[in-house]
């Protein structure tokens, strides 16, 4: 990309906020070590950072306690679901202070374009990624293998949650026992319930017990509704709601973390539930093809696109029925719109 020339005025304000944003961190720098000195921070104790918000993050200590927390420099960006070493300060307005000292080694990150087309984290140690669909709105598999492919490349294990089994009826049940035999015939997990029926979620609710979950899926399959039900008293409208008007749904990165009363842990916000639904690429959604990723090695050609080559391992697997033409087809069908998105 040829380099734009900027104007003298603009070099100027560039400066000018640079400037801006070295004396915000002195500042911080000189708040912490303030505190430090006067002997004022706590142990180092270890916390979960539950949100963030610009500079600082909320970090619960492992009773619970939360923590407004600044961060010590050249700590690299913070997300929700990141472990952290911190050091508990003063009280300032009510609100609990600390510093945090460290960061720990993340076990899997979940990434999505920030508004630059940055490819980044916004959430860390997450366990598993339930994708919902629903008897109603349709459950297109090829969308279905879009969220799978993304969370395959974030290398974070994915289960499929059909929820709203009060709506299976002769019309649709077929199709959906097409799908779930398709996907747990590739080793994915599957647990069917109803949101409006508290009695059918003890499988489920066993399962979040221990992980750390993202709820995904297409509107209107019931995501707000399961965790509601699941989360009784909290009101995550209203963050999406604030988020929506501040920065515009597309854009909403934040996440916040929540405690299942039933055990397990809960990742949301508005950007997280439109997970997967981005411009990837094709080496990205052959990866995601789990079956595809494990013949693909074996064409012919080391730069088989997988069409009309001979000797490509995939057609043929396709022909032999080792690979479902359905897969392959919306595997096709994915590099084909991946323009579009
Ligand atoms: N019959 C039935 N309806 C359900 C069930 N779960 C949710 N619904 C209904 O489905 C509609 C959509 O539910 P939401 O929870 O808003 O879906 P969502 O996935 O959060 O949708 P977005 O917020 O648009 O992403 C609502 O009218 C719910 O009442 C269920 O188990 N059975
Ligand atoms: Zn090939």
């Amino acid at each position: 990309m040829a380099k734009r020339k900027l104007t003298k005025q603009q070099t100027w304000r560039i400066a000018r906020i640079q400037d801006e944003k070295a004396q915000r961190a002195d500042k911080k720098e000189a708040r912490i070590a303030e505190q430090l000195n006067a002997g004022d921070l706590g142990d180092e104790t270890h916390g979960l950072v539950i949100a963030h918000f610009g500079t600082q993050v909320e970090v619960e200590d492992e009773q619970r306690q939360r923590y407004r927390c600044f961060l010590r420099a050249n700590l690299g960006s913070l997300v929700t679901g990141d472990h952290v070493v911190f050091r508990p300060g003063q009280e300032q307005n009510g609100v609990q202070t600390g510093v945090v000292e460290t960061v720990l080694e993340r076990n899997s990150e979940l990434s999505r374009p920030n508004p630059y087309n940055e490819i980044k984290p916004v959430a860390a140690n997450i366990d598993v990624i339930l994708l919902v669909i629903a008897p109603e709105p349709y459950a297109h598999a090829n969308l279905i293998d879009r969220y799978l492919v993304a969370a395959e490349n974030c290398h974070i294990e994915p289960i499929i949650l059909l929820n709203k089994i009060d709506l299976v009826n002769d019309d649709n049940s077929e199709h959906l026992a097409d799908l779930l035999n398709r996907y747990s015939y590739l080793g994915y997990r599957i647990l069917q319930v109803s949101a409006h029926d508290p009695d059918s979620l003890g499988e489920l609710k066993e399962f979040l017990n221990d992980q750390v979950s993202v709820f995904v899926g297409q509107s209107g399959v019931g995501k707000s509704s399961l965790i509601a039900t699941l989360l009784p008293g909290e009101d995550l409208r209203i963050g999406a709601l604030s988020e929506h008007t501040r920065k515009g749904r597309h854009t909403t990165t934040t996440a916040r973390l929540y405690h299942f009363p039933a055990g397990g842990d809960l990742i949301d916000s508005p950007g997280i539930r439109e997970f997967g639904l981005w411009h990837m690429s094709e080496d990205d959604v052959l990866y995601g093809f789990r079956e595809l990723r494990a013949v693909a090695g074996h064409c012919r050609f080391r730069d088989c696109h997988h069409e009309q080559e001979p000797g490509c391992a995939l057609i043929e697997a396709v022909e032999e029925g080792i690979i479902s033409e359905a897969r392959f087809s919306s595997y096709k069908r994915i590099l084909e719109t991946l323009s579009e998105l």
